[in-house]
């Protein structure tokens, strides 16, 4: 395995190594989430295919401080996990070799990027479309993999990939749980022993809701069932089409029923689809 740290000698290294090249972006603290996602880039890249992985804690998508901060980062650890499961480069670039000082170019998302996430993260989602981009760029890959646990960001990049005629296919990865249903996150190792257990009523409440009839009951039901907890805050909870990511009216689309669900400081995402009724 070979580790890359700066971007300038990333696409000529990859240009030797043999297609497909598939990339999985990643801010690391790997879990068994980045796992099925590099397994799956192993797939689809074959025996002989090159699998790379990159981690880096895009700065330009933290809208706090203090998650910037705090964000777990161990390197060695990540490192290790990427040899033993076969990766082939990993691409760890510092801030200084990502974005020039004076930077003033942005990839803007103007329409799925107005709720869940993006209206209560303003600027994330440029952010993250611009870092994409540019790990895209630097990487040359053919094929890129993405969590349905980050379901807007999946649909962001494909729309981004599409508008700007980006050729590299975007394939998405389930969502990977802990045994007791917790989306696995990177931020889950910063809840307290007391926040963890509590936070599987995430995953509850949405199961428990999707069977509902109704937009109103569903939302009703979710919003009781995560706020029965003193420990939760929802940043939101929010009903939307599954494609255009916009709040419905009713039932009669594929619609998605998304939450942020703040523990103290440690913001947790998850999602579930629910059928056109
Ligand atoms: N539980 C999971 N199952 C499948 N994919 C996941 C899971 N968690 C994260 N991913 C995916 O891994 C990629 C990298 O995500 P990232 O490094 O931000 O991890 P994370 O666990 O989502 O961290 P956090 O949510 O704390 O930022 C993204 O494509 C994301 O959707
Ligand atoms: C896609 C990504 C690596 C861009 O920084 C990040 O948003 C993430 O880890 O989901
Ligand atoms: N997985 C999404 C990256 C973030 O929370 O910034």
């Amino acid at each position: 395995m070979k580790t890359i740290e700066t971007g300038s000698t990333l696409r000529a290294e990859l240009a030797k190594l043999p297609k497909p090249l598939v990339l999985v972006p990643t801010m690391g603290a790997l879990h068994e989430g980045h796992l099925s996602l590099i397994r799956r880039a192993r797939e689809l890249a074959g025996p002989t295919g090159t699998v790379v992985v990159s981690i880096f804690v895009n700065p330009i998508q933290f809208d706090r401080a203090s998650d910037l901060e705090g964000y777990p980062r161990p390197m060695e650890a990540d490192l290790a996990v990427c040899e033993a499961e076969g990766v082939d480069v990993v691409f760890t670039p510092e801030v200084s070799s990502m974005y020039f000082p004076d930077r003033s170019i942005t990839v803007l998302e103007q329409s799925l990027s107005q709720t869940l996430c993006g209206a209560t993260r303003p600027g994330h989602f440029d952010g993250v479309c611009t870092v994409v981009l540019k790990l895209f760029l630097l990487s040359g890959c053919e094929i890129a993999v993405f969590g349905e646990k980050d379901y807007q960001q999946l649909a962001i990049i494909r729309r981004m990939v599409r508008d700007l005629n980006v050729p590299v296919e975007i394939v998405g990865g389930p969502t990977v749980r802990e045994a007791d249903g917790l989306a696995m996150s990177s931020r889950n190792v910063k809840l307290t022993a007391e926040q963890r257990a509590d936070a599987p009523r995430i995953r509850k409440a949405l199961l428990k809701a999707s069977e509902a009839l109704t937009k109103e009951e569903i939302l009703q039901i979710a919003s009781e069932e995560i706020s029965a907890s003193p420990l939760t805050r929802i940043d939101y909870l929010s009903l939307v089409d599954a494609e255009t990511l916009q709040p419905v009216d009713d039932l009669n689309r594929p619609t998605v029923l998304a939450t942020a669900v703040f523990y103290g400081d440690v913001r947790l995402i998850d999602n579930i689809q629910i059928s056109a009724r």
